[in-house]
């Protein structure tokens, strides 16, 4: 029987804070923003959810499908085309009092580094199952990811409408694939009309969406006493059974009362904020996102169970009240110029501000926006805790930490070592620890690039546009790797995959217009030399009328450190030390040009360094003459000593019942895989670590569906280059000469 039933009117409690008090929404602005990621396994249904929760929050008029094209945050042509998450977008929207800034990361492991980025920018992360699939192999990946950022979670499983979904085997792969501690504040039921309905855990009521207005509005019903209700008391109670072993305040109450069923809702909502704040636990909630069911329940969840800004990163308070704020997106619009996406850790970002990056760079913010996806929204100030569009900064890079000026800089330094307790003296200041490092580090972990391809603009008047383009949509995406080959006079691109590679190729047809080639996509190889080599080229030329004449002694030699040094044996240095620092700026730029391509494959030639004996260098020689010499001494002594061919390692983590263990391992052995481990994961599956080379995993994951009958789930990133044996490395050296 229907004891109440409540009908949600979004336009009327979906306000912000400041929309309702000005003085209020200050003091309580902070506690009332979450910073959310979505991240799922590509298909898990991320844009859809997103879909949803901005059309409930009122942000949106019309619901966005990813097979019509129409989605917010998949803004891209590609993504559109496609049905596929590219770019990480951000969105913000009101939901009951709170103010949500939501990212949507791409699903697919060749954009894991743009994922990767985004969870700088976040407090927590709602992590989307597809319930007909459970837990897939980038669903392991981005839990690592925020394992790594040690990210508070809620799980959403997605797709309960279909009839091949399954709850328990999705609550099961977590507990074996993810290890993880799930609780379920939900179970998935048919209604009297079939449809999908839930029962809530916490309330013991049932759920149902209103399938005439797009599920804006849901009934909620207590169940009357039956099985149901029956089944649903024991998991209530099992739940706070399981909370009070976390939490002193809601143990307390369950000693003094003696009963579960006098625990008060908001004291197990209370006690659940906290252990998944401290990720101890992981709430599970339920739904479908293309059937309008328990999306405004997830949004309730993430309000009530993810931490708010001012819980978190407590290191950066340092700052004080000056700005401190992380850079984790930049993005490229045609009328704006680069905008840069902030998280706001620490201060207020207003227009018109300077701001300065840990490099040192001071640039002014031309104008703020308000993220949603490709739309802005101008503000004039965002405060401490938010998500910020700058426009106007040319020279940030993903990863900077911008402040306010040098010395806030300096003092946050200050501040942080002395409560580190670190050294403070004069000759211990460049010994900084672990903690400094990271928060003031502006290289983000860029991966490698594990293949390449050239890419040829379609004429040559459009080679400067096309470099242009190439150079904007590396500063958005730092896995795009750019580099000129002087040998064959090609521009080349690194990358991820032949997805990410394709993406670049049609951006660049619809954003900027050209129509550029692709060659054959390539396993992006290193060398390396084996023995030390040493070299004197003398070169004599006339060059319209001017002699020019270079005399140059160079060693190639194994080193990881530095590129360049100059021989340090008496009768060479007093040589050297009368060279002028600008020619050997010059002689430097020419040899380690010279690296960038190796004689074996034009892989990039690595862990080597060149050493100067010796230079003579005519006078009026021009400087682009030396540099060539220098370049071409250096190819001399690559081939006369020869290279050792590096190949791209993966790290791949697979977990799969143990049944199912041998025969994965056995075609992993045919794959050149070295198997690191073995590991029990959860009660009835294993997990493999194991590397293994990119060259033998082309088609790998439809193989491990197909061999173990699709149980397995598998996690693979790049882990570094290995050398390969002399049979192998002829196959490389074939397969790039197109011959294999
Ligand atoms: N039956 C059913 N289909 C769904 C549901 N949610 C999403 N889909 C469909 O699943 C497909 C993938 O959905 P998306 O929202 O694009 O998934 P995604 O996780 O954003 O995908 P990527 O961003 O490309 O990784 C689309 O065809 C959706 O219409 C659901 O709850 N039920």
């Amino acid at each position: 029987m229907l004891k109440y039933a409540l009908q949600i009117r979004p336009k009327q409690i979906n306000r912000f804070p400041w929309q309702l008090s000005n003085q209020n929404w200050r003091r309580s602005y902070s506690s009332k923003i979450r910073n959310i990621g979505i991240l799922a396994h590509i298909d898990a249904g991320k844009t859809t959810t997103t879909e949803r929760m901005l059309f409930y929050a009122g942000k949106t008029r019309a619901l966005g499908e990813v097979h019509r094209g129409n989605t917010v945050t998949d803004y891209l042509t590609q993504e559109r085309e496609r049905g596929i998450t590219i770019c990480s977008s951000a969105v913000t929207f009101p939901w009951n009092g709170h103010r949500i800034n939501l990212l949507d990361t791409p699903g697919h492991i060749d954009f894991t580094m743009e994922v990767e980025q985004s969870l700088y920018a976040v407090d927590g992360v709602v992590v989307v199952l597809d319930g007909t699939a459970g837990v897939e192999a980038q669903t392991v990946t981005v839990w690592s990811q925020a394992d790594k950022h040690k990210l508070p979670r809620l799980i959403f499983i997605n797709k309960m409408d279909r009839p091949d979904a399954d709850f328990e085997k999705c609550v099961l792969d977590l507990k074996d694939k993810l290890e993880t501690q799930p609780v379920c504040l939900q179970y998935p039921v048919k209604n009297e009309q079939g449809l999908l309905a839930i029962n809530d855990v916490i309330t013991l009521e049932q759920l149902s969406w209103q399938q005439k207005d797009l599920g804006r509005s849901y009934k909620n019903i207590k169940l009357e006493p039956s099985d149901s209700l029956r089944q649903l008391q024991e998991k209530r109670n099992e739940l706070i059974d399981r909370l009070s072993g976390l939490d002193d305040e809601l143990a307390d109450v369950v000693i003094s009362t003696e009963s579960f069923d006098e625990v008060d809702n908001a004291l197990i909502e209370r006690a659940l904020r906290r252990a998944t704040s401290q990720q101890k636990v992981v709430p599970v909630l339920l739904g479908s996102a293309y059937k309008n069911v328990g999306i405004q329940r997830l949004m309730d969840a993430v309000n009530s169970y993810l931490p708010a800004p001012e819980e978190r990163n407590q290191i950066y308070d340092c700052f004080g009240t000056e700005v401190a704020g992380k850079v984790f997106k930049i993005v490229h619009d045609k009328q704006r110029g680069p905008l840069t996406l902030v998280r706001i850790l620490r201060g207020e970002i207003k227009r018109g501000m300077r701001l300065i990056s840990a490099r040192g760079q001071a640039e002014v913010v031309s104008k703020l926006y308000e993220p949603l996806a490709d739309e802005y929204r101008e503000v004039s100030a965002v405060q401490s805790g938010d998500v910020v569009i700058c426009a106007g900064l040319k020279s940030t890079v993903t990863g900077d930490l911008l402040t306010s000026s040098q010395s806030a800089l300096k003092n946050a330094q200050k501040r942080l070592k002395q409560s580190l307790g670190a050294a403070t003296t004069k000759d211990e200041e460049d010994d900084e620890p672990d903690e400094l490092d990271e928060l003031f580090s502006i290289d983000p972990q860029i991966p490698d690039a594990v293949y390449f391809c050239s890419i040829e603009p379609p004429s040559v008047s459009s080679q400067t546009a096309m470099e242009q383009a190439l150079r904007q949509l590396q500063r958005e995406d730092p896995s795009l790797r750019v580099s000129y080959d002087t040998v064959t006079g090609q521009t080349v691109l690194g990358g991820m995959g032949e997805l990410h590679m394709d993406i670049i190729k049609s951006r660049i047809l619809s954003e900027y217009k050209i129509d550029v080639d692709l060659g054959p996509l390539q396993i992006a190889y290193k060398e390396t030399i084996e023995t030390p080599a040493l070299n004197t080229l003398s070169v004599e030329k006339e060059i319209a009328g001017s002699k020019q004449n270079v005399s140059i002694t160079l060693e190639v030699v194994k080193n990881q450190t530095e590129l360049f040094s100059l021989d340090k044996s008496p009768e060479n240095l007093a040589n050297l030390n009368t060279l002028r620092p600008r020619i050997l700026q010059v002689l430097r730029k020419g040899s380690i040009s010279a690296l960038e391509r190796g004689p074996r494959v034009g892989g990039q030639v690595v862990d080597t360094q060149i050493r100067l004996h010796n230079a003579s260098i005519g006078r009026g020689t021009a400087d682009s003459f030396v540099m060539a010499t220098a370049a071409q001494c250096v190819q001399k002594l690559l081939s006369t000593s020869g290279t050792r061919l590096l190949e791209p390692i993966m790290a791949l983590q697979i977990v799969a019942p143990s049944e199912r263990i041998s025969g994965i391992i056995a075609d992993l052995s045919r794959r050149r895989a070295l198997i690191n481990d073995v590991l029990p994961k959860g009660e009835r599956n294993k997990m493999i670590l194991v590397n293994a080379p990119l060259a033998e995993l082309s088609g790998y994951s439809s193989a491990l569906r197909t061999i173990s009958s699709g149980t397995a789930s598998m996690t693979m990133q790049p882990c570094g280059f290995a050398s390969m044996n002399s049979a192998d490395e002829s196959l490389a050296e074939r397969r790039a000469q197109g011959l294999e």
